[in-house]
């Protein structure tokens, strides 16, 4: 499988703590990787690498072949790269339907191309372009529409009744849902998820499951952090385990669970707040 993301030696120090240690990944194209450890092993820190939200102090990230380490994270977004964050970051104030069409927008400004090719012009271009074409403006808005209200009813009653509705009113576990939602209108190459079931409760944690499950089998390729290790181990195709920012174990689930640097990091941790893999 050729790799879409390559991570080659990544490190990241803040002071004396080196939070990322030379940590070697690769996910491939329509792969399911998860990324696991104990609190503080390393994975937010490296999702932010990844993602441009920070920048290493060493090593590489590949995606699709092109160096994109240290780009900000604008750019990598429009490369096909989306994020959901471990707390959920949505718009408060704007609709259901308005923050799932922000992430189309990102992905529509990328793939125009730049009208007459001078910077600063685009949107000025753009804007005119609106003005003499309103019909096709308004078909496009159209589309756009349309996709995000196909991406909202993955979600099925729990997002498509409240399409209307202000992100500040909904749930923790619905203002999840729409951050992920946001993140498929990019059409992501490669999908960052951050803790997708973090704060949510069985019920709905199988759900989530179900719907990364769904995303998988239509081919998503996507890079998981996750502490229910029951889930990453349902859904995974491989599994890194990080510990103190090493990459202490990679391979199969079932490889992983029973791997005993692994076990031992669980256990050497008295915070870890979930069971050890059985
Ligand atoms: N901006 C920062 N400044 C200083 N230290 C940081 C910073 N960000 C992270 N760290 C430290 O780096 C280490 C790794 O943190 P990180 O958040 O990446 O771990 P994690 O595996 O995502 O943990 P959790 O499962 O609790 O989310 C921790 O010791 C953390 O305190």
């Amino acid at each position: 499988m050729p790799s879409l993301l390559e991570i080659r030696g990544l490190t990241r120090r803040f002071g004396g703590l080196t939070a990322v240690d030379a940590v070697d990944l690769h996910v491939g194209e329509g792969e399911l990787l998860s990324v696991i450890g104990p609190n503080g092993a390393g994975k937010t820190t490296l999702f932010n690498l990844v993602t441009g939200l920070d920048k290493p102090d060493a090593g590489q990230v590949l995606f699709d072949g092109q160096d994109i380490t240290g780009l900000p994270a604008e750019q990598l977004a429009q490369r096909g790269l989306a994020r959901t964050f471990q707390h959920g970051r949505v718009f408060a104030n704007l609709s259901v339907l308005d923050n799932v069409l922000v992430g189309a927008h990102t992905r529509l400004r990328a793939v125009k191309p730049r009208i007459g090719g001078v910077p600063g012009l685009g949107a000025l271009a753009e804007l005119a372009l609106a003005l003499v074409q309103p019909g096709a403006v308004r078909r496009e808005e159209q589309a756009l529409r349309e996709e995000a209200r196909e991406i909202i009813a993955l979600f099925g009653e729990r997002l498509a009744p409240r399409i209307d509705h202000p992100a500040y009113s909904l749930s923790y576990a619905n203002r999840r849902r729409v951050e992920i939602a946001r993140a498929l209108a990019l059409k992501p190459r490669l999908l960052l998820l951050d803790e997708p079931t973090a704060g949510m409760n069985e019920s709905e944690t199988a759900e989530m499951l179900e719907i990364i499950r769904g995303l998988k089998a239509r081919g998503q390729t996507i890079l998981l952090i996750e502490h229910k290790l029951d889930l990453v181990m349902q859904l995974s195709d491989r599994v890194a385990v990080l510990d103190d920012g090493r990459k202490i174990a990679e391979g199969l689930p079932d490889e992983v669970r029973n791997d005993p640097a692994v076990i031992e990091a669980y256990l050497g941790h008295r915070h870890v707040g979930e069971a050890v893999p059985a």
